[in-house]
C-alpha cells in the first residue's frame, strides 16, 4: 500500500472502527493500523470480521474484533468495554459503520424508514456517547470522523439515509462546539459512490448512471477515502473540527442519477422495489 503519511504517524493511538470488517471501513483500519494505531473493528457478523482480523494480523496489526449491532446499545457498551480492557484507552472513533436500500419514498415502509434512522443516527450517537464517556472525555483526548452521504442538498431515491446522515452532520458540529472543551475533535466525511462490498449490492444499472453523472466519470476507491479519513483522524489536523469534506468526484455540485419525471406517472431509475 502507498502512504501519504509518514510511518508511525499514529503510534500510541487506540481506533476503533466501526464496519471495519468491509469496504471503506476495512481499508480505514489497515491504514491507520499500518501506520501505527492498535485497531479495533466490529460489525454484525462474525464471519467477515474474523477474517478481516486475520488479514490485519498479517499486516503486523494488533487488532481487537468482536460482534456488535451499533443499532443495540448493550452490545455497543460492551463492545467499547471490551476494546478499554484490551488496551486501556481509545483515541480515535470512526463512525464507519451504516447503510440503507435505495427506494423511492413512496414505497419505503414506516418499518424501513425506522430501521436506517436507527442504524445511521442513533448508532452512530450509542457509539459515539459510549466512546466519549468511557474513553476520551476521562483522557481529555479524541478524534471522531462520521461516515455519512451527500447531505449537501437532497437526496432522492435514499429519503431515510438522507435524513439521518444530515442528523449526523448535524450532531458532528453540535459535539465539535460542546467537546472541544475536552479535547476531542469531530467532523465528518460525505463520500459519493464508492466501489466497495456495500455498492455491489445496488444494482449495476444504478451505479453507471451515477458514475456518468460525476464530473470525475468514475466511482471512488476505499483507499482514496481512507487516506482523506485517516487525515482528519490525525494530528496534522488539529485545528480542524465540525466540518463536512465531499470526497465524490464532484457529484454533488452536479447531476444526479434521478431523473425529475414529467409526467404523473414518475419512470424510477432501476431501482429494486418491493414485490
Ligand atoms: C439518487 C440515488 C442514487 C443512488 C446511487 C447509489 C448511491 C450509493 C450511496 C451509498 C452507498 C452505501 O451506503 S454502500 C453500503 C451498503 N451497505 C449496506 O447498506 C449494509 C447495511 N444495510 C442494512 O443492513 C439494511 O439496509 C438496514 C435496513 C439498514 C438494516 O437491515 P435489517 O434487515 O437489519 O433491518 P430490520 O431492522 O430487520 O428492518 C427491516 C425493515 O427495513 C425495510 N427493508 C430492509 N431492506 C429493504 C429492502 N432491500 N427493500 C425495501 N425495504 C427494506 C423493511 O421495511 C424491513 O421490514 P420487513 O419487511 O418487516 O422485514
Ligand atoms: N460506498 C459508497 O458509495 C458509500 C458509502 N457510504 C457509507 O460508508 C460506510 C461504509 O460503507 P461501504 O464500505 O461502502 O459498505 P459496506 O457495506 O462494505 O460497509 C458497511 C459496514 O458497516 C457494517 N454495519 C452496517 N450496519 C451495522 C450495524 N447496525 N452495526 C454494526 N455494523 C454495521 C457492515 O457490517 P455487517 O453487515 O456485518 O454489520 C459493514 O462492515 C457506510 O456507512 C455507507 O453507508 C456513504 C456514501 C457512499
Amino acid at each position: 500500500m502507498q502512504h501519504i503519511f509518514r510511518a508511525g504517524l499514529f503510534d500510541g493511538e487506540v481506533a476503533i472502527v466501526t464496519g471495519g470488517g468491509t469496504g471503506i471501513g476495512f481499508a480505514v483500519a489497515r491504514e491507520l493500523g499500518t501506520l501505527g494505531a492498535k485497531i479495533a473493528i466490529c460489525g454484525r457478523r462474525p464471519e467477515p470480521l474474523a477474517e478481516a482480523a486475520d488479514r490485519l494480523r498479517a499486516d503486523g496489526i494488533d487488532v481487537h474484533h468482536a460482534a456488535c449491532d451499533i443499532r443495540k446499545t448493550e452490545e455497543v457498551e460492551a463492545f467499547v468495554d471490551g476494546v478499554v480492557a484490551r488496551f486501556g484507552r481509545a483515541s480515535i472513533l470512526i463512525n464507519n459503520a451504516g447503510g440503507q436500500f435505495p427506494t423511492p419514498a413512496e414505497h419505503l415502509a414506516p418499518k424501513g424508514f425506522e430501521a436506517v434512522v436507527r442504524n445511521n443516527l442513533l448508532g452512530t450517537w450509542s457509539m459515539t456517547h459510549a466512546v466519549a464517556r468511557r474513553a476520551f472525555i476521562p483522557s481529555k483526548r479524541g478524534r471522531i470522523v462520521n461516515v455519512i452521504a451527500n447531505v449537501a442538498r437532497g437526496f432522492p431515491g435514499m429519503a431515510h439515509t438522507g435524513a439521518a446522515r444530515a442528523g449526523v452532520e448535524n450532531l458532528t458540529k453540535t459535539l465539535a462546539v460542546e467537546w472541544a472543551v475536552h479535547g476531542i475533535r469531530v467532523n465528518a466525511v460525505a463520500p459519493g459512490v464508492i466501489k466497495t462490498s456495500g455498492t455491489a449490492q445496488y444494482p449495476p444499472e444504478l451505479l453507471e448512471m451515477s458514475r456518468a453523472s460525476t464530473p470525475l466519470k468514475r466511482l471512488g476507491s476505499a483507499e482514496e477515502t481512507s487516506h482523506l479519513i485517516v487525515y482528519l483522524a490525525s494530528t496534522q489536523a488539529d485545528f480542524v473540527t465540525g466540518q463536512t469534506f465531499y470526497i465524490d468526484g464532484g457529484a454533488s455540485l452536479w447531476g444526479s442519477p434521478w431523473q425529475i419525471p414529467d409526467d404523473e406517472v414518475p419512470q424510477y431509475p432501476p431501482y429494486p422495489l418491493p414485490e
